[in-house]
């Protein structure tokens, strides 16, 4: 395609120098009155007063290539998006070090998103439990709501800030606790408003104090600032229309006022009933990777309470140690597959807009974390992290009609997508396929065992069923090319400990090799192969490509 110059009215408050690839659509923000050059652009198009769309069609065009003339450093808006989890902002203490976390980085720009104080969201989901139970007529006596009530108020206290920027929202909540144990009914759309609050409370708290220490912020509640999603209730996702929506507010608002963006993680406005809802459990992180996306910032940082992504959960593994690279790619089926330490979905909307993910952690800024990105030098990597997904149900499917036919497939996986049941790990051969369902989607809800039985009810009129419960699937995420090599030596740990692989899968992804095992061997075999590729030498890289003998395995595990 020839290269085109021309002119537009706008400028781009983003200076990065991010590559836009082939005939990529970008909806980036900019403000009218300044002219920006722009080279390689076919197509712009205005779509808002303060908006344009570039379609680029040029292989090596970047985002410099569209930079304004003059760009003053004042004019220039966010750069970078901080996340804060439970565990980060869980006291008076935390908010101040975080605090001074944020403002020790005094060249950056930040938007920061907050999850709900320590385990808050955990006890606002417990305390609608108890109110909706036998027994309990008033939400007085429900001792969760009174540590809400406590931890925030004590908070509050602590951080020398008026109370007042949360006493409405602890008055609501009672009430509704109260309402939830009169009606006796707590549907997911009441249990997502019910936990908004934790987000509310947490913003409103440090919004307050930042801007008690002169350090200028502004709250934002997301289901107000166009965080527009699904009707999905506890498992809203996204809708595209979020980011520009997302992009002009923040964006018109630094302009005319510049301040910190305080923005609840978490929450969204369901597009449909346009009440709240929330995008799953660890949800904050995708908040804070959706408005990276947006604003086509430079980077997204999630601060944990762990020096990054380890090579496993620490609470199987306490020897684990921090992964320094990982790809999108990875960081996804880890998530996916298990990790707790990102939302399975949080990397979309990074891998889409190309924009660095740093894992950090809040107790200890030093360590350099995880930088996770779209490629990295993977011509050493063996082995990145391994993942336990616990109680897991299989489904083997055999048909003898398989063989030659059309058609059979796609007719069984119709019956799972009529049920809305989605399916982690798939194996064929001619004649059978094994398949594994997603526990969290799965056990969440409440008609799922007369789900289940309709389900093999509908495959058992084209095969012979067996329904397998109490499995977990060991994920070994890393480089799929040295499959040979990481299975061998996977193999040989599992066959020392006598346990029994059940079903293997490699993903199309090429990063990740999945075994399912029963639930009761699934942490030792984890341990071992944890001692394995990451304690015993340097098992995951290519460079010491020495294996140990079955002994050493056995004399490990
Ligand atoms: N592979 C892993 N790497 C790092 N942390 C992990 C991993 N697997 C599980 N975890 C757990 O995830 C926790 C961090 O995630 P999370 O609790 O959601 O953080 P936050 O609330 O700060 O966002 C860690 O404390 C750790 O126990
Ligand atoms: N507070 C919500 C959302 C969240 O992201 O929390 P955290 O960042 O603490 O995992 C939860 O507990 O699920």
């Amino acid at each position: 395609m020839a290269t085109q110059v021309g002119y537009v009215k706008s400028v781009f408050p983003v200076a990065t120098t991010r590559k836009i690839s082939h005939c990529q659509s970008s909806l980036l923000p900019c403000r009218i009155g300044y002219t920006a050059r722009v080279s390689h652009v076919p197509l712009v198009k205005k779509v808002s007063s303060d908006a344009v769309r570039i379609s680029c069609c040029s292989n090596n065009a970047r985002e410099s290539d569209f930079g304004a003339e003059k760009l003053e450093e004042t004019e220039k808006s966010y750069s970078v998006v901080m996340k804060f989890g439970g565990s980060s902002v869980a006291n008076a203490v935390r908010m101040k070090e975080i605090a001074n976390l944020i403002l020790s980085f005094p060249e950056e720009r930040p938007i920061i998103v907050l999850s709900a104080m320590g385990k808050t969201t955990n006890k606002l989901l417990l305390a609608g439990e108890k109110a909706v139970s036998c027994g309990v007529t008033n939400a007085d006596s429900i001792d969760e709501l009174s540590d809400i009530k406590d931890l925030h108020l004590r908070t509050v206290e602590e951080l020398g800030v008026d109370r007042d920027v949360i006493s409405k929202h602890l008055e609501e909540l009672e009430q509704l606790l109260k309402g939830i144990a009169m009606m006796k009914e707590l549907t997911p759309r009441t249990q997502d408003y019910l936990v908004s609050f934790g987000e509310c409370m947490s913003t409103r708290i440090f919004a307050a104090y930042l801007n008690k220490i002169g350090v200028k912020a502004r709250q934002y509640d997301a289901f107000e600032i166009g965080f527009i999603t699904t009707d999905d209730f506890t498992n809203a996702d996204i809708l595209e229309a979020t980011y520009p929506a997302v992009a002009k507010r923040l964006h018109s608002d630094w302009v005319s006022d510049p301040a910190i963006p305080i923005v609840t993680g978490f929450l969204g406005k369901a597009r449909k009933s346009c009440v709240r809802t929330t995008l799953g459990r660890g949800g904050s992180d995708l908040t804070a990777t959706t408005i990276g996306k947006a604003l086509g910032l430079q980077e997204i940082q999630v601060w944990k309470d762990v020096d990054g992504v380890l090579t496993c959960d620490p609470n199987i593994c306490p020897q684990a140690q921090p992964v320094p690279y990982l790809t999108f790619d990875e960081a996804a089926e880890l998530a996916y597959f298990g990790a707790q330490v990102l939302h399975p979905q949080s990397m979309r909307p990074a891998r889409e807009g190309d924009i660095p993910v740093r894992v950090k952690n809040s107790y200890n800024p030093k360590a350099s974390g995880t930088l996770i990105t779209k490629t990295r030098d993977m011509s050493k990597a063996l082995l990145t992290s391994i993942v336990l997904k616990r109680n897991v149900t299989t489904l083997d499917i055999v048909s003898t009609r398989m063989l030659g036919t059309v058609g059979f497939l796609a007719k069984v996986f119709s019956i799972f997508e009529d049920l809305g049941i989605s399916i982690d790990m798939v194996a064929t051969s001619e004649v059978s396929i094994s398949l594994t369902l997603d526990p969290s989607k799965l056990w969440s809800r409440e008609l799922i065992q007369q789900e289940l039985d309709y389900v093999v009810e509908e495959l058992e009129k084209i095969s012979v069923v067996n329904l397998l419960k109490n499995r977990s699937i060991i994920s070994l995420i890393g480089n799929v090319q040295m499959s040979s090599k990481i299975l061998e030596k996977a193999f040989q740990v599992l066959g020392s400990l006598g346990v029994n692989v059940q079903m293997i899968s490699q993903g199309a992804s090429k990063v990740n090799i999945s075994l399912v095992v029963n639930n009761d061997e699934a942490e030792q075999s984890v341990r071992t192969l944890h001692k394995i590729f990451f304690e015993s030498g340097k098992l995951s890289e290519l460079e010491n490509e020495s294996i140990p003998e079955n002994g050493s395995v056995r004399a490990l595990s």
